[in-house]
């Protein structure tokens, strides 16, 4: 019998997902099945996907369920799994919003970085509203790294938001080059499961933009952890020093595909503010999805 899998296609600033909604967590989603997805030629096409299960049916969610009834099953384009995915909450409230799970104002969703503290902006005449998310502490792991293009090198700020990035402040974004590929960080032991790595200018006061290649993805328009550790990096160098203060601090973050709102508050905890949309759905063939990559 030939059964039908619903999926939605949802993004953040551009930074595109395949939604597959599946609450009891029935569908199998190995990582062939997922880079199959978001294959942008023979499948729906997008930079991660996001599986919406209900926490209490996720082994890796169960503990959360009490605080968090949706777990963010979060995976990138090549089917490798990620701990944290800034735009991806963004999207993966709209939906929960959009489904009628969730009401408008404030929810939480489990990831695996964690509980997410959300708040879903009431719509403007327009149907749209912007989607905060708390995104929790940055740490700054001691190692640093150094990244290259090229002939060029930088050196990197080692920012981990639950998943780890390299931040480098650069002249040009030209410089980063095609980004067709990881651009290396050495040595090799700073980041031994992979990194994001983010090409900064400066624009103005609090303001920078930002190019990223994505672990597992490659070059995307956005990158909202991405965007959280550019700000943190930014404030670090800048000497703003929301702790030391007690005034909160905000970067605006624009990247190719659209501008992110980054505070990192007195306590440390950094929220994201920014756009999330759903552009489709549909149904996937499930001839396609079971026959094996093709
Ligand atoms: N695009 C995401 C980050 C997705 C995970 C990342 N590629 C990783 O492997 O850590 C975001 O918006 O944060």
């Amino acid at each position: 019998m030939s059964t039908r899998i619903a999926f939605l296609k949802g993004h953040g600033t551009q930074n595109d997902f395949v939604i597959v909604p599946d609450p009891d967590n029935t569908v199998d989603l190995p990582a062939t099945a997922v880079a199959k997805l978001c294959d942008r030629r023979a499948g729906i096409g997008g930079d991660g996907l996001l599986h919406v299960v209900r926490s209490a049916a996720h082994p890796e969610a169960r503990g959360m369920a009490e605080e968090a009834e949706w777990f963010m099953d979060y995976r990138n384009a090549d089917g490798s799994i990620a701990e944290m995915c800034g735009n991806g909450v963004r999207v993966f409230a709209r939906y929960l919003q959009r489904a009628g799970h969730v009401e408008e104002g404030d929810l939480a969703v489990a990831t695996r970085g964690g509980v997410k503290r959300v708040h879903i902006a009431k719509a403007d005449a327009h149907g749209e509203g912007d989607v905060t998310v708390a995104m929790g502490r940055a740490t700054l792991p001691a190692e640093q790294a150094t990244v290259t293009v090229g002939e060029r090198s930088w050196p990197a700020l080692n920012v981990n938001m639950g998943n780890p990035h390299a931040v480098a402040f650069v002249d040009d974004l030209e410089h980063a080059g095609t980004l067709y590929s990881a651009p290396p960080t050495t040595p090799a032991t700073v980041y031994p499961d992979g990194v994001n790595v983010e090409f900064v200018v400066d624009r103005g006061p609090g303001h920078v933009a930002m190019r990223v290649h994505e672990r597992g993805s490659g070059e995307t328009r956005s990158c909202g952890t991405g965007a959280c550790a550019v700000a943190v990096a930014a404030a670090r160098r800048d000497g703003a020093d929301p702790a030391g203060t007690g005034t909160p601090v905000t970067y605006r973050v624009d990247l190719p595909g659209g501008t992110l709102v980054i505070t990192e508050q007195p306590d440390g905890g950094i929220e994201m503010t920014g756009p999330a949309v759903i552009v489709a759905e549909g149904e996937i063939a499930s001839e396609w999805f079971e026959n094996g990559i093709g």
